[in-house]
C-alpha cells in the first residue's frame, strides 16, 4: 500500500496555508511534495509483509535464546503523527526442528512495523507475534525503549523519558528463563 502522494502534499499545501505561511514563497514551493515523499518513507512499513522478511531460514540446532540488542528504530505515534525513537531487543528460542533467521532479519522485522502509524505497545506485540508465527519460536522477549517526541517537543515537554514496553511469548514466559533474558538484555 503506497501512499496517495498527490493527495498528501495537496493536504500539505492546505496546512501551510493554515499555519498562515505562503505556499508559493522561495523555501516553501517543492516543500508539499518533500514532505509526502518523506511520510511514503516514514510508513513503507504499511505495504511490507512480515513473511517475506521471515520467509528464508536456515536449520541449525540451536536450542538457546537468540538475541539482537539496540536495534534502532524510527516510528511514528500515531495520536500526534510526531516520530518516536529508540531501540529494539529482539530474542527467540528457535523451533524444536530448528528454523533460524539471518540476523540482519530481525532488524528488518522492526523496521517493518515501526515504519506505520504505532503505539508503541502494538509495535512490540507484532515483532513478538511475528517470529511465533513465521519461525514457530519456541519462546520470544521483545523490549522497546523510545523517547516519543509527543511527550518531549509539546504536551507535558519531559524530555528524556523513556517508555520500555515488553512483550514475552512462549516458554520464555516462565519465570526464570524470563529473568535470564531480561537481565541478558539489561545487561549492558
Ligand atoms: N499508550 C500509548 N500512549 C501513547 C503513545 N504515544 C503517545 N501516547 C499518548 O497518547 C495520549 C493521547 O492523549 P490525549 O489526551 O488524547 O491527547 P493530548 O491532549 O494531546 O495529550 P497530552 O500528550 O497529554 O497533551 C497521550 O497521553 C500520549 O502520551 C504510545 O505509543 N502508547
Ligand atoms: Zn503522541
Amino acid at each position: 500500500m503506497a501512499i496517495d502522494e498527490a493527495r498528501a502534499a495537496a493536504a500539505v499545501r492546505e496546512l501551510l496555508l493554515a499555519i498562515g505561511e505562503d505556499p508559493e514563497r522561495d523555501g516553501l514551493q517543492e516543500t508539499p511534495e518533500r514532505v509526502a515523499r518523506a511520510w511514503g518513507e516514514l510508513l513503507a512499513g504499511h505495504g511490507a509483509d512480515a513473511s517475506g522478511v521471515l520467509g528464508k531460514t536456515f536449520d541449525i540446532a540451536h536450542d538457546e535464546m537468540v538475541l539482537v540488542k539496540d536495534i534502532e528504530l524510527v516510528s511514528t505515534c500515531e495520536h500526534h503523527m510526531l516520530p518516536f525513537t529508540g531501540v529494539a531487543h529482539v530474542g527467540y528460542i528457535p523451533s524444536e526442528s530448528g528454523r533460524v533467521t539471518g540476523l540482519s532479519k530481525l532488524a528488518r522485522l522492526v523496521d517493518i512495523f515501526a515504519r506505520r502509524l504505532q503505539v508503541q505497545e502494538r509495535l512490540t506485540t507484532q515483532i513478538a507475534d511475528a517470529l511465533v508465527e513465521h519461525l514457530d519460536a519456541r519462546g520470544v522477549i521483545v523490549v522497546v525503549e523510545a523517547e516519543h517526541t509527543c511527550m518531549t517537543m509539546r504536551g507535558v515537554r519531559k524530555p528524556g523519558s523513556r517508555t520500555v514496553t515488553s512483550a514475552v511469548r512462549g516458554i520464555l514466559r516462565h519465570p526464570a528463563t524470563r529473568a535470564e533474558a531480561m537481565s541478558l538484555i539489561i545487561g549492558r
